[in-house]
């Protein structure tokens, strides 16, 4: 068993961002060696700066799939790897800005100061300063109309990006997505599954609570929504053992979790 997990809302509650309310869940895949993969539109620094809070070992997926960390002693690796998939954040910079010249009316993260930012989230200035050291992805506040926003989302993907939502922003990101981390991390697992166990099913569970989250819970064997500001647009895949938490983040996370974790015997 594998879980991936998407961080704000989902793990971190949406206003504090503490994850405390899920430690019994967090303790008891510990103690059963499950790998929790981190799964988020947060940043390398950030992310760090988590795992080494909860005391996670295991591979991370940052910026929504722009790459993936495998840190040294996991996979098999002897060094830490990192792998990265689709545009870099200069190339997006460069797009949001030929698209402002035109019009386009947006506040990205990279036109905020780090004590706006933090303002603006809640997060503190030293976690603020780490979601702005960003490699592929630019959060933004849409300030123009519904209509402008569908011809910016046009003009993205003329470009080969997208735009992407996550529980505050919108993300301007390149062709990728979070399955695409989790895919590639279920397959090195998968391998080395094989070599310790031999053949047998290796079960997916993805957690997530906003439309970022989407393709990496369609691509899990069992998606758990997390009840959030926008898991109502969440769309649960019909033909999956899928599941709706109760409470909202990471309340919801540990009872969701311990669920399943006592239905698979452990
Ligand atoms: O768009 C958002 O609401 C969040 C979503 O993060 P998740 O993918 O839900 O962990 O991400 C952005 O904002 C966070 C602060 O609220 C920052 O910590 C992240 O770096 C940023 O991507």
């Amino acid at each position: 068993m594998i879980l991936f997990s998407d961080l704000d809302g989902t793990l971190l509650d949406h206003d504090d961002y503490r994850w405390q309310a899920a430690g019994p869940a967090l303790a008891k895949l510990k103690a059963a060696n499950i790998p929790l993969v981190l799964n988020s539109s947060k940043t390398m620094p950030e992310i760090r700066a988590l795992r080494e809070e909860l005391g996670n070992n295991d591979p991370f997926i940052v910026e929504n799939g722009a790459a993936v960390v495998v840190p040294p002693h996991a996979l098999g690796n002897a060094e830490e790897e990192v792998v990265n998939f689709g545009a870099t954040r200069e190339r997006v910079l460069e797009v949001l800005g030929a698209q402002r010249k035109k019009g386009a009316r947006f506040r990205g993260f990279a036109d905020m100061s780090t004590d706006e930012l933090a303002a603006q989230t809640g997060l503190d200035p030293a976690a603020a300063g780490r979601a702005k050291e960003r490699l592929g992805t630019e959060p933004l506040i849409w300030q123009g109309s519904e209509q402008e926003l569908a011809e910016f989302e046009a003009a993205l993907s003329a470009e080969d990006l997208r735009l992407v939502a996550g529980g505050r922003f919108l993300h301007a990101m390149g062709i990728f997505d979070k399955a695409d981390g989790a895919r590639f991390l279920l397959n090195k697992y998968k391998e080395q599954y094989r070599e310790q166990y031999g053949d047998g099913p290796v079960l997916a569970i993805a957690l997530g609570d906003s439309p970022n989250d989407q393709q990496m819970l369609e691509s899990a064997d069992i998606p758990v929504v997390i009840r959030g500001v926008k898991s109502e647009e969440v769309q649960l895949p019909s033909a999956k053992h899928a599941i709706r938490s109760l409470k909202p983040g990471p309340e919801g996370w540990n009872e969701c979790v311990l669920n399943l974790l006592f239905e698979y015997g452990y």
